[in-house]
């Protein structure tokens, strides 16, 4: 068994060059630990996740968990629901996430129907789906590409499916946006990064990981066909939207 989980401490010595970040194995074996101290509400937003399904999931409907990492989007629907009411793709285009997500859900959920491929979701071909989940997958896309993504996926959702998209956002406003950011290096501070590790990983991730305003994603969602766009969750400048098809 490897599921250890490291602490991540990736970014706390200096480095002459900070190298453009990636999913390695490196990142891989730290990657819980990191989530859950970089990321507001992460929990939260899992625990919702199965709230939602439990509501809008028809039963026995595919599930789609987008960019799924190690698997914690599909741990948190098989914890509400029972392995008859779903069956579920994770993809992820990282070979080491895949191996250790199919390690840790064929130990932690052995009678759901869940299947990890390798791939990127903006190549694979998609089976109709009542749910799919992109949980801060979308922000890694070179920005031209998001378009054609979320219409892909409107194809493939159901009527009366839902999409799930977790992001980090920017504001429009660029002193409104510095606060939210200030704040967001205060709440990583608080949870024992140091400004060292705050400013290489934020090098790290410069045009890896670009956000896009709520206004942008909204917009998006209703130009790919999605009539009910919602924003449901906010904290700092992490957002969490659902989108509906028509039934
Ligand atoms: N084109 C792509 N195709 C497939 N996967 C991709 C692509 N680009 C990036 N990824 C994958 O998207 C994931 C993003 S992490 C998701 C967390 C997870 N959802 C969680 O709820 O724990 C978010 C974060 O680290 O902030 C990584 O595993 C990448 O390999
Ligand atoms: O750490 C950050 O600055 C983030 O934006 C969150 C994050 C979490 C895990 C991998 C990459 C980015």
């Amino acid at each position: 068994m490897s599921d250890a989980s490291y602490r991540d401490a990736i970014f706390s010595t200096p480095l002459d060059r900070v190298a453009n970040f990636s999913f390695d194995e490196q990142v891989v074996a730290c990657f819980p630990d990191m989530i859950r101290r970089s990321v507001p509400g992460y929990g939260q937003i899992l625990g919702m996740l199965g709230l939602i399904a439990e509501r809008h999931l028809r039963f026995g409907a595919h599930v789609y968990d987008l960019g799924c990492s190690l698997g914690a989007v599909s741990l948190a629907l098989a914890g509400r629901l029972p392995p008859e009411a779903f069956t579920l793709t994770g993809v992820d285009l990282s070979p080491t996430m895949v191996a250790r997500a199919r390690e840790t859900l064929s130990e932690e959920c052995p009678d759901h129907r869940i299947d990890i491929i390798e791939g990127d979701i903006r190549h694979i071909d998609y089976r109709p789906a009542g749910m799919i989940v992109l949980n801060f997958t979308l922000q890694f896309l070179p920005p031209e590409d998001r378009r054609a993504v979320i219409e892909h996926l409107y194809n493939a959702l159901e009527p009366g499916g839902v999409l799930v998209l977790s992001e980090k956002i920017v504001l429009p406003d660029e002193q409104e946006n510095a606060w939210l950011v200030e704040r967001y290096h205060d709440f990583k501070r608080a949870n024992g990064y140091s400004d060292m590790e705050i400013s290489q990983k934020r090098t790290a991730l410069e045009n890896v990981l670009v956000p896009d305003t709520l206004e942008a994603h909204h917009d998006r969602l209703r130009t790919a066909g999605f009539t009910r766009v919602n924003t449901w969750f906010q904290y700092l400048n992490f957002a969490s939207m659902v989108a509906f098809k028509d039934a």
